[in-house]
């Protein structure tokens, strides 16, 4: 619970760590997300982001530390069932399935929402087995991140910044309550990026909570309210882009570092 604003956050890590063969990946991360708010994760390669996104999602399990999301601990369960509980990642490395359209995807990742029983009883946030997403209709939904036209492509044939695309469209088919974004507008012109930046907010208006890691600053600062740097796997300073921008100690970390 936020001690300020009375509201429990959508997602909070306490000390969040794991290492790998004694390399500290993610060495005690406290991160907050409040309901509605779009968070940017950034650092210099290899500080641990995508190892936090991974966390999370339950692909790994921690060393130490919690996660807990919409105020109950999660860390200990399974990925699938983070994913049911509302959430949605997509991934650094573009994962489409060959051979299926771009309507298929959203629809099967629509299936994959609800255990067969529950659609048949309930439905959750507002959306059950009838095909809504955070934006709507799968077509809205499609409209929005400009797939609808390509809507019976093979995806894997589109674009990369499309195919890009079609994993936020296919994420937000699985009605998350907490997005999470690893490097979203890589491979995207600016034109797309910028667009991808106005949905985003126009999400988190909707009262979507997004956690996203880019190194496109420009996309960044059009996006989120509260960025977080990370460093050799510690939290280095959260404020807001312009903030960030300016402190000496994010330019010494990505200074400091080999290859940004
Ligand atoms: N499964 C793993 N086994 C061993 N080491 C790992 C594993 N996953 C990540 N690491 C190490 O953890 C550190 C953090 O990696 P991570 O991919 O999280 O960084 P990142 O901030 O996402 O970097 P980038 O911006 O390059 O994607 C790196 O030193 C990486 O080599």
């Amino acid at each position: 619970m936020n001690a300020t604003t009375g509201r429990t956050a959508v997602l909070e890590t306490r000390d969040l760590a794991i290492e790998f063969g004694g390399i500290h990946a993610v060495d005690g991360v406290d991160l907050v997300v409040e309901p509605g708010q779009v968070v940017g994760l950034i650092g210099p390669n290899g500080a641990g982001k995508t190892t936090l996104l991974n966390l999370i999602t339950g692909v790994y399990t921690p060393s130490r530390g919690e996660v807990a999301f919409a105020g109950k601990r999660v860390d200990g369960t399974a990925p699938y069932q983070r994913a049911r509980d509302g959430i949605a990642r997509t991934f650094q490395n573009i994962r489409l399935f060959k051979g299926m359209t771009v309507l298929e995807h959203v629809h099967v990742a629509l299936e994959s929402r609800e255990p067969a029983w529950r659609s048949l009883t309930s439905f959750r946030r507002g959306a059950g087995a009838d095909g809504t997403t955070v934006l709507g209709t799968i077509p809205a939904t499609l409209t929005a991140l400009g797939l609808w036209e390509d809507r019976d492509r093979i995806a894997t044939e589109l674009s990369y910044g499309a195919q890009r695309r079609l994993e936020i469209a296919r994420a937000l088919a699985l009605q998350p309550r907490l997005l999470l974004l690893d490097e979203p507008a890589a491979g995207m012109n600016d034109d797309e990026t910028m667009k991808v930046a106005d949905l985003i907010r126009d999400l988190s208006e909707r009262g979507l909570s997004v956690l996203l890691i880019e190194h496109n600053m420009p996309f960044v600062s059009r996006t989120c309210e509260v960025v977080t740097v990370i460093n050799f796997g510690k939290h280095l300073m959260s404020g807001t882009p312009e903030e960030i921008r300016k402190d000496p100690r994010v330019l010494e970390a990505y200074l400091g570092a080999d290859d940004e």
